[in-house]
Protein backbone atom coordinates (compact mmCIF):
# COMPACT_ATOMS: atom_id res chain seq x y z
CA UNK A 1 0.00 0.00 0.00
CA UNK A 2 1.24 3.47 -0.94
CA UNK A 3 2.48 5.60 2.40
CA UNK A 4 0.55 8.00 4.02
CA UNK A 5 2.79 11.05 2.48
CA UNK A 6 3.79 9.41 -0.85
CA UNK A 7 -0.54 9.60 -1.07
CA UNK A 8 -0.18 12.96 -0.43
CA UNK A 9 1.56 13.68 -2.38
CA UNK A 10 0.32 12.01 -5.25
CA UNK A 11 -3.56 13.29 -4.73
CA UNK A 12 -2.11 16.65 -4.78
CA UNK A 13 -0.22 16.97 -8.02
CA UNK A 14 -2.92 14.88 -9.28
CA UNK A 15 -5.57 17.60 -8.57
CA UNK A 16 -2.99 20.31 -9.67
CA UNK A 17 -2.89 18.77 -13.56
CA UNK A 18 -7.07 18.68 -13.40
CA UNK A 19 -6.79 22.56 -12.50
CA UNK A 20 -4.33 23.06 -15.24
CA UNK A 21 -6.26 21.09 -17.48
CA UNK A 22 -9.53 23.17 -16.45
CA UNK A 23 -7.44 26.62 -16.99
CA UNK A 24 -6.49 25.44 -20.24
CA UNK A 25 -9.34 24.28 -21.81
CA UNK A 26 -12.67 25.00 -19.81
CA UNK A 27 -12.90 28.27 -21.35
CA UNK A 28 -13.57 29.42 -17.98
CA UNK A 29 -12.18 32.44 -15.90
CA UNK A 30 -12.15 34.49 -12.93
CA UNK A 31 -15.12 33.18 -10.57
CA UNK A 32 -16.36 31.01 -13.19
CA UNK A 33 -13.27 29.11 -13.39
CA UNK A 34 -12.28 29.30 -9.46
CA UNK A 35 -15.68 27.24 -9.14
CA UNK A 36 -15.01 24.52 -11.40
CA UNK A 37 -11.35 24.20 -9.85
CA UNK A 38 -12.84 23.41 -6.42
CA UNK A 39 -15.27 21.37 -7.40
CA UNK A 40 -13.69 19.06 -9.78
CA UNK A 41 -10.33 19.04 -7.69
CA UNK A 42 -12.56 18.29 -4.59
CA UNK A 43 -13.87 15.41 -6.75
CA UNK A 44 -11.29 13.71 -7.40
CA UNK A 45 -9.07 13.99 -3.77
CA UNK A 46 -12.18 12.86 -1.61
CA UNK A 47 -13.01 9.92 -4.26
CA UNK A 48 -9.28 8.50 -4.08
CA UNK A 49 -9.17 9.30 -0.63
CA UNK A 50 -12.64 6.69 0.01
CA UNK A 51 -10.59 4.21 -2.53
CA UNK A 52 -7.19 4.39 -0.77
CA UNK A 53 -8.08 5.09 2.81
CA UNK A 54 -12.24 3.99 3.43
CA UNK A 55 -11.60 3.99 6.92
CA UNK A 56 -10.29 7.33 7.56
CA UNK A 57 -12.33 11.13 7.99
CA UNK A 58 -11.54 14.28 5.66
CA UNK A 59 -12.24 17.92 5.92
CA UNK A 60 -12.13 19.95 3.15
CA UNK A 61 -12.79 23.33 2.51
CA UNK A 62 -15.37 22.35 -0.49
CA UNK A 63 -17.33 19.18 1.24
CA UNK A 64 -19.73 19.70 3.88
CA UNK A 65 -18.38 19.11 7.20
CA UNK A 66 -20.52 16.02 8.91
CA UNK A 67 -18.49 16.26 12.47
CA UNK A 68 -17.51 12.50 12.20
CA UNK A 69 -13.96 13.61 11.90
CA UNK A 70 -13.80 14.65 15.75
CA UNK A 71 -14.01 11.11 17.11
CA UNK A 72 -11.87 9.67 14.68
CA UNK A 73 -7.60 8.79 14.92
CA UNK A 74 -7.32 10.04 11.24
CA UNK A 75 -8.58 13.24 9.27
CA UNK A 76 -6.99 14.06 5.91
CA UNK A 77 -7.10 17.99 5.63
CA UNK A 78 -7.57 19.10 2.06
CA UNK A 79 -8.23 22.52 0.30
CA UNK A 80 -8.43 21.37 -3.16
CA UNK A 81 -7.38 25.01 -4.61
CA UNK A 82 -6.01 27.66 -1.93
CA UNK A 83 -5.75 31.19 -3.75
CA UNK A 84 -9.07 30.76 -5.68
CA UNK A 85 -8.63 34.02 -7.04
CA UNK A 86 -4.92 33.75 -8.04
CA UNK A 87 -6.05 30.47 -9.74
CA UNK A 88 -8.69 32.25 -11.54
CA UNK A 89 -6.46 34.97 -13.24
CA UNK A 90 -4.41 34.22 -16.30
CA UNK A 91 -0.68 33.56 -16.03
CA UNK A 92 -0.46 33.75 -11.83
CA UNK A 93 1.79 30.90 -10.18
CA UNK A 94 0.93 31.78 -6.76
CA UNK A 95 -2.10 29.26 -6.30
CA UNK A 96 -1.41 25.56 -4.35
CA UNK A 97 -3.46 22.25 -3.79
CA UNK A 98 -3.07 21.00 0.02
CA UNK A 99 -3.47 17.47 1.21
CA UNK A 100 -2.30 16.77 5.11
CA UNK A 101 -3.20 14.16 7.02
CA UNK A 102 -3.73 14.50 10.70
CA UNK A 103 -3.69 11.87 13.45
CA UNK A 104 -5.45 11.74 16.96
CA UNK A 105 -2.11 10.83 19.02
CA UNK A 106 0.44 12.80 16.62
CA UNK A 107 -0.81 15.43 15.49
CA UNK A 108 0.05 16.53 11.32
CA UNK A 109 1.84 13.06 10.25
CA UNK A 110 2.33 13.91 6.47
CA UNK A 111 1.41 16.68 3.96
CA UNK A 112 1.72 18.14 0.27
CA UNK A 113 1.63 21.15 -1.19
CA UNK A 114 1.35 21.41 -5.29
CA UNK A 115 2.09 24.34 -6.72
CA UNK A 116 0.43 23.36 -10.32
CA UNK A 117 1.93 26.24 -12.19
CA UNK A 118 5.49 25.33 -11.68
CA UNK A 119 5.29 21.96 -11.73
CA UNK A 120 6.10 21.48 -8.14
CA UNK A 121 4.94 18.94 -5.24
CA UNK A 122 6.84 19.33 -2.11
CA UNK A 123 6.23 16.75 0.83
CA UNK A 124 6.94 16.62 4.54
CA UNK A 125 9.97 14.86 4.10
CA UNK A 126 13.86 15.85 5.19
CA UNK A 127 14.63 16.40 1.36
CA UNK A 128 16.29 20.06 1.14
CA UNK A 129 15.20 22.28 -1.11
CA UNK A 130 17.19 24.00 -3.42
CA UNK A 131 16.73 27.81 -3.26
CA UNK A 132 14.19 28.28 -6.33
CA UNK A 133 12.15 31.27 -7.91
CA UNK A 134 9.04 31.56 -9.80
CA UNK A 135 6.72 32.77 -6.85
CA UNK A 136 8.39 36.50 -6.60
CA UNK A 137 10.79 38.33 -8.39
CA UNK A 138 14.55 38.07 -6.84
CA UNK A 139 14.94 39.52 -3.51
CA UNK A 140 17.33 42.93 -3.25
CA UNK A 141 20.25 41.12 -2.08
CA UNK A 142 20.57 40.66 1.71
CA UNK A 143 17.23 42.19 2.84
CA UNK A 144 14.85 39.64 4.33
CA UNK A 145 11.37 39.01 3.30
CA UNK A 146 8.04 38.67 4.88
CA UNK A 147 5.15 37.42 2.18
CA UNK A 148 1.14 38.36 3.46
CA UNK A 149 -2.07 38.45 1.92
CA UNK A 150 -2.49 40.21 -1.10
CA UNK A 151 -6.19 40.74 -0.50
CA UNK A 152 -6.11 40.89 3.78
CA UNK A 153 -3.02 42.11 4.98
CA UNK A 154 -2.21 41.67 8.49
CA UNK A 155 -2.08 45.21 10.06
CA UNK A 156 0.96 44.49 11.69
CA UNK A 157 3.12 43.45 8.30
CA UNK A 158 5.03 46.97 8.05
CA UNK A 159 6.06 46.43 11.96
CA UNK A 160 6.98 42.75 11.66
CA UNK A 161 9.05 43.60 8.28
CA UNK A 162 10.77 46.61 10.24
CA UNK A 163 11.69 44.22 13.56
CA UNK A 164 13.54 41.63 10.64
CA UNK A 165 15.08 45.05 8.92
CA UNK A 166 13.42 43.65 5.92
CA UNK A 167 10.31 43.93 3.18
CA UNK A 168 6.92 43.42 2.99
CA UNK A 169 5.80 41.46 -0.04
CA UNK A 170 2.34 40.40 -1.13
CA UNK A 171 1.32 36.84 -2.31
CA UNK A 172 -1.75 35.02 -2.74
CA UNK A 173 -2.15 31.48 -1.50
CA UNK A 174 -1.25 30.59 1.81
CA UNK A 175 0.24 27.57 0.22
CA UNK A 176 2.44 29.90 -1.95
CA UNK A 177 3.43 31.68 0.77
CA UNK A 178 4.31 29.04 2.86
CA UNK A 179 6.16 27.24 0.02
CA UNK A 180 7.76 31.14 -0.96
CA UNK A 181 9.62 30.56 2.60
CA UNK A 182 10.75 27.06 2.09
CA UNK A 183 12.09 27.85 -1.62
CA UNK A 184 14.00 30.60 -0.10
CA UNK A 185 12.14 33.52 -2.24
CA UNK A 186 11.02 34.83 1.60
CA UNK A 187 12.20 34.03 4.86
CA UNK A 188 8.65 34.75 7.11
CA UNK A 189 4.76 34.62 6.13
CA UNK A 190 2.84 36.03 8.51
CA UNK A 191 -1.17 36.11 8.60
CA UNK A 192 -3.84 37.06 11.09
CA UNK A 193 -7.98 38.15 10.52
CA UNK A 194 -9.00 34.94 9.22
CA UNK A 195 -8.02 32.09 7.81
CA UNK A 196 -9.24 28.14 8.35
CA UNK A 197 -7.55 24.83 9.17
CA UNK A 198 -7.80 23.99 5.26
CA UNK A 199 -5.58 26.87 4.62
CA UNK A 200 -2.75 25.69 6.81
CA UNK A 201 -2.53 22.12 7.70
CA UNK A 202 -0.85 20.62 4.84
CA UNK A 203 1.19 24.04 4.36
CA UNK A 204 3.02 23.87 8.00
CA UNK A 205 3.63 19.87 8.05
CA UNK A 206 5.60 20.35 5.34
CA UNK A 207 7.31 23.58 6.54
CA UNK A 208 8.00 21.89 9.54
CA UNK A 209 9.58 19.42 8.34
CA UNK A 210 12.01 21.38 5.97
CA UNK A 211 13.09 23.23 9.96
CA UNK A 212 10.85 26.26 9.90
CA UNK A 213 9.21 27.69 13.13
CA UNK A 214 5.57 27.19 12.62
CA UNK A 215 2.62 28.75 15.01
CA UNK A 216 0.22 31.27 16.47
CA UNK A 217 0.75 34.83 16.57
CA UNK A 218 0.51 34.61 20.05
CA UNK A 219 3.30 32.04 19.74
CA UNK A 220 1.34 28.90 21.00
CA UNK A 221 1.63 25.97 18.56
CA UNK A 222 -1.05 25.25 15.84
CA UNK A 223 -3.44 22.52 16.41
CA UNK A 224 -5.92 20.71 13.96
CA UNK A 225 -9.45 18.65 13.87
CA UNK A 226 -11.21 21.38 16.12
CA UNK A 227 -14.83 21.52 16.25
CA UNK A 228 -14.99 25.09 15.15
CA UNK A 229 -12.25 24.83 12.03
CA UNK A 230 -10.87 28.72 12.31
CA UNK A 231 -7.72 28.99 12.92
CA UNK A 232 -6.91 32.79 12.02
CA UNK A 233 -3.17 33.92 12.69
CA UNK A 234 0.02 32.14 11.78
CA UNK A 235 3.85 32.62 11.48
CA UNK A 236 6.05 30.25 9.34
CA UNK A 237 9.14 31.61 9.69
CA UNK A 238 12.88 31.14 9.39
CA UNK A 239 13.98 30.25 12.95
CA UNK A 240 16.15 32.95 13.39
CA UNK A 241 13.27 35.97 12.83
CA UNK A 242 10.53 34.11 15.49
CA UNK A 243 11.84 36.32 18.06
CA UNK A 244 11.79 39.23 16.17
CA UNK A 245 8.32 38.69 14.75
CA UNK A 246 7.00 37.50 17.63
CA UNK A 247 7.99 40.23 19.15
CA UNK A 248 5.43 42.38 17.54
CA UNK A 249 2.65 40.25 16.76
CA UNK A 250 2.05 39.22 20.68
CA UNK A 251 1.34 42.73 20.91
CA UNK A 252 -1.12 42.73 18.54
CA UNK A 253 -2.54 38.91 19.50
CA UNK A 254 -2.79 40.86 23.15
CA UNK A 255 -0.23 39.00 24.49
N1 LIG B 1 -9.64 37.14 6.78
C1 LIG B 1 -9.84 35.92 6.26
N2 LIG B 1 -10.93 35.19 6.57
C2 LIG B 1 -11.13 33.95 6.06
N3 LIG B 1 -10.28 33.35 5.22
C3 LIG B 1 -9.18 34.02 4.86
C4 LIG B 1 -8.89 35.34 5.37
N4 LIG B 1 -7.71 35.75 4.84
C5 LIG B 1 -7.28 34.75 4.05
N5 LIG B 1 -8.14 33.71 4.06
C6 LIG B 1 -8.03 32.45 3.30
O1 LIG B 1 -6.69 32.01 3.32
C7 LIG B 1 -6.27 31.58 2.03
C8 LIG B 1 -5.09 32.43 1.61
O2 LIG B 1 -5.54 33.76 1.50
P1 LIG B 1 -4.64 34.89 0.83
O3 LIG B 1 -4.46 34.48 -0.59
O4 LIG B 1 -5.40 36.14 1.01
O5 LIG B 1 -3.37 34.85 1.61
C9 LIG B 1 -7.45 31.74 1.09
O6 LIG B 1 -8.02 30.44 0.94
P2 LIG B 1 -8.87 29.96 -0.36
O7 LIG B 1 -8.28 30.54 -1.58
O8 LIG B 1 -8.74 28.48 -0.25
O9 LIG B 1 -10.26 30.44 -0.10
C10 LIG B 1 -8.35 32.71 1.84
O10 LIG B 1 -9.73 32.48 1.64
MG1 LIG C 1 -7.44 27.97 1.24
Amino acid sequence: MTDDRALAGELATAAGELLLDIRRNSGLSGRELGDAGDRQADDLILGRLAEERPDDAVLSEESADDKSRLGASRVWIVDPVDGTREYGTTDRTDWAVHVALWSATDGLIAGAVALPALGVTYLDDDTAVEPAEGLASRPRSGVPRVVVSSSRPPAFADEVAAAMGGEVLQMGSAGAKAMAVVRGEAEAYVHAGGQYEWDSAAPVAVAKAKGLWCGRIDGSPLVYNNEDTYLPDLIICRPEYTEAILTVTTEGAGG
